[in-house]
């Protein structure tokens, strides 16, 4: 059947992800038709399923940088797959049965590349460049096998190996799902990570005009100075209750601005191994002399999240968005929006919700979408967010026995 036929008719596709938060699974149960600018998506059931304490815990030590023998890795690879895999399995009950799954798996490494700048030709094996690296693992065969279900999985590794960042990966789907025919969006994911996909208003040459990167930390570090402050009794500050009881300290915000990755032009793209563990206890070192309560160092770190965002877009963007629609579980935090609005007067920050899109499962959702792309032979990736000098076809193929 031609792509655009097969796009006619509308498939039932299960997206899954867990991401830099490491809290559990996102999955998404979507029906998805069209093929890019027609592309729709409806979404059927979302659903969050926490890991087990005991591979959370082995999953944080790795991204921390903690030594793991390959026999350990295996271990912990088939222990994701198996927890994708039910969660596959759980979110079609009381539904018609999927037929797709685009599986993200975890990411426990991510390694931008470096020598930025280069022509694609002088990307050389072996030579003076070095390619990124990102491993996302929960192996997509054992998902196919396990679910019956044909599974794409390694998204990233496509656009990598030609050059790019291999994330984010989601402003392409972002472009097709959020456009506006007046309006110049930026649609702000707020997880462990924060990434922005701009989006001009739909017209002319307005998809040479996209840009996305990765802004910096959005939760993680003020996740993991919750669990410090409360000896790991709190895994999150709900709502951001409690830095709303504090004080930023702009003297810190202003230092820690001064951090290299916050000036780096886009394409770019980070993750916990940079805003991190070590990364926090060098800010609660830089906060000694200031004598900041708990509240007040949640304040700052909240402070930093939105001003690093604010500060990206002032200086990268090629105009100011009309509005700005967050996602993610930052997104339910609200005094990072207030303040992320204070920073933004004349641009509204809303949510996705309220164009129609879920917050909480957007990222599940492009991983659905980019899953069906695979299928129909449509490139997932976005060169001027990945920085990868071309188009590709995103994910591997495992098909169902
Ligand atoms: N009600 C809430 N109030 C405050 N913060 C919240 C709330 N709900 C979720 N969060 C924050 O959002 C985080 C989870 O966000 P999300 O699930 O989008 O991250 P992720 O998908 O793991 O990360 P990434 O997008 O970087 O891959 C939590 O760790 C917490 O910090
Ligand atoms: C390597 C990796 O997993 N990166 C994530 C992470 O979480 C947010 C940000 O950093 C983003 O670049 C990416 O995820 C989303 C899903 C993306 O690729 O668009």
């Amino acid at each position: 059947m031609h792509p655009t036929e097969q796009a006619a008719i509308p498939t039932r596709v299960i997206g899954l992800i867990s991401g830099t938060s490491v809290d559990g699974i996102d999955a998404a149960l979507v029906e998805i038709s069209g093929t890019e600018l027609d592309l729709k998506v409806e979404l059927l059931v979302g659903e969050t399923y926490p890991y087990p304490g005991e591979i959370r815990e082995r999953i944080l030590a790795v991204c921390a940088g903690e030594a793991i023998s390959m026999a350990e890795l295996a271990e912990l690879d088939d222990a994701i797959a198996f927890a994708f895999a039910k969660a596959a399995q759980n979110i079609q009950i009381g539904h018609q049965p999927a037929t797709l799954i685009g599986s993200h798996g975890q990411t426990v490494f991510h390694r931008p590349p470096a020598d930025r700048g280069l022509e694609t030709g002088d990307w050389e094996l072996g030579k003076k460049t070095r390619l990124g690296y990102s491993l996302q693992i929960g192996r997509g065969a054992l998902i196919a096998y396990l679910t019956g279900i044909t599974t794409i999985s390694n998204f990233r590794v496509a656009d990598i190996a030609i050059g790019g960042h291999g994330a984010p990966l989601v402003p392409r789907v972002d472009a097709c799902l959020l456009s506006h025919p007046q309006e110049g969006r930026c649609i702000q994911n707020l997880g462990g990570i924060g990434n922005v996909a701009y989006i001009p208003p739909r017209r002319d040459d307005w998809l040479a005009k996209i840009r996305g990167w990765d802004t910096g930390p959005a939760n993680s570090l003020l996740d993991l100075a919750v669990q410090h402050l409360t000896a790991g009794a709190k895994s999150y500050d709900e709502g951001g209750k409690w830095a709303a009881s504090g004080t930023p300290c702009y003297a810190l915000v202003e230092q820690w601005l001064s951090q290299d990755y916050f000036h780096l032009p886009p394409p770019k793209s980070t993750g916990r191994e940079l805003f991190g563990v070590a990364y926090l206890h060098e800010c609660l070192k830089d906060a000694e002399p200031y004598q900041l309560s708990p509240a007040d160092i949640l304040a700052t770190l909240t402070e930093l999240t939105v001003a690093s965002i604010a500060h990206s877009y002032q200086t990268f963007l090629p105009q100011m968005p009309q509005r700005v629609l967050l996602c993610g579980g930052g997104s339910r935090n609200l005094y990072l929006k207030q303040r992320l609005q204070l920073l933004l007067p004349s641009v509204p920050v809303l949510t996705t919700d309220e164009v129609g899109l879920n917050a909480d499962f957007k990222e599940a959702i492009a991983f659905a979408v980019l899953a069906y792309w695979r299928q129909l032979g449509i490139p997932g990736n976005l060169p001027a967010a990945t920085g990868a000098p071309c188009e590709v076809l995103l994910g591997e193929v495992h098909q169902s026995q």
